[in-house]
């Protein structure tokens, strides 16, 4: 069993993501003592009769008491309101970290209401499923995905290196990045993508009364993809675009520019266009799967 790491975590929050780092520190003998709070009297009462968490407590304030390490694991949009309830409370050389899928918005609405000698870590697990509450969380989760780390300026490099040890030990491979660049790497590879999803199953919905139930029927894996993004939850959901608008806007800004040049590639027959663009498409994929970036791919080692 490897050393513990914190003698006490207080996740506030206790939905997927929560939930899978409690069973992925105790799996890895991580930490001490965890305490959990959530908003809902019923999400306490699902985590108390599954076991999620030592001790869940009626309150967020109750859960920081003496917590050497505090991890607010609600969504991005709430992240300030829970961070200004629970500072006073803070033990003096605790670190605060957190799970959002955003990072500029988060840090500038918890930083100033910490106080001085808290440490903050902002973290980013590039983790999840479709699923959320506290019964989705799986020990498994986080192993040999990336965590994206976020120290901000000041921040002791000793409380970063304590959290790193952390999410290592719950099997994930950790980078460091600013909040700026953070933003805009997600808003590719998945603020965008989400977005496009949403829009793909939406179009599929309004066109129901001409395919009928054709379109489940007949989904093909792309498609089938598409819905199981969608299903993910609105108000996370929701939180991110509002939070990361900036990027995200710029990143479809692009993205409207490439769709309606290859709609005129379509309507005008230029062929050769569209067979450009997707052979350089195809070489990207290739050249993940090369460098062995992608090995939950069904088909891993066998693309050619
Ligand atoms: N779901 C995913 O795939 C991923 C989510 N994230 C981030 O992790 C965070 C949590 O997401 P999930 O665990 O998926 O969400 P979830 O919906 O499963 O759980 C959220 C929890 O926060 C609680 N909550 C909501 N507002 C609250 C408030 N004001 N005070 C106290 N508790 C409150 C809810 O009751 C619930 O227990 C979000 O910030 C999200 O952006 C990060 C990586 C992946
Ligand atoms: O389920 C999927 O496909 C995801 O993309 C999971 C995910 C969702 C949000 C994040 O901030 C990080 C990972």
């Amino acid at each position: 069993m490897s050393e513990v790491i914190y003698k006490r975590v207080a996740l506030i929050g206790l939905g997927l993501i929560a939930s899978s780092m409690f069973w992925a520190m105790k799996r890895g003998g991580l930490v001490g003592e965890v305490t959990g709070f959530a908003r809902s009297a019923e999400t306490r009462e699902t985590a108390r009769r599954i076991g999620l968490c030592d001790r869940v407590c009626d309150s967020a304030v109750d859960a920081v008491q003496d917590a050497d390490l505090v991890v607010l694991c609600v969504p991005v949009g709430a992240m300030g309101a829970v961070a200004a309830e629970i500072a006073p409370h803070l033990k003096p050389g605790a670190t605060v970290s957190d799970v959002g899928s955003v990072k500029k918005h988060v840090i500038e609405a918890v930083a100033p209401h910490l106080p001085d000698g808290v440490h903050f870590v902002p973290a980013h697990p590039l983790a999840g499923t479709e699923h959320s509450g506290p019964e989705a969380g799986f020990a498994e989760l986080y192993d040999n995905r990336w965590c994206i780390l976020v120290p901000v300026e000041g921040t002791e490099p000793k409380a970063t290196a304590r959290l790193r040890s952390l999410w290592e030990g719950m099997g994930a491979n950790v980078d460091e990045m600013d909040a700026d660049h953070h933003d805009l790497v997600l808003a590719v590879t998945s603020h965008a993508p989400h977005l496009i999803a949403y829009t793909m199953v939406g179009v599929a919905d309004d066109l129901r009364r001409v395919t009928d139930s054709e379109v489940i029927k007949y989904s093909a894996a792309g498609f089938r993809d598409f819905t199981r993004i969608a299903a993910s939850d609105p108000t996370m959901w929701r939180d991110v675009f509002l939070t990361n608008k900036d990027a995200t806007l710029e990143i479809l800004g692009r993205f409207t520019e490439e769709l309606f040049a290859l709609q005129r590639a379509i309507r005008t027959g230029d062929g050769d266009h569209l067979h450009a663009y997707f052979t350089r498409t195809r070489a990207i994929r290739r050249g993940i799967i090369e460098a062995g970036q992608d090995t939950d791919a069904p088909n891993f080692g066998r693309e050619s």
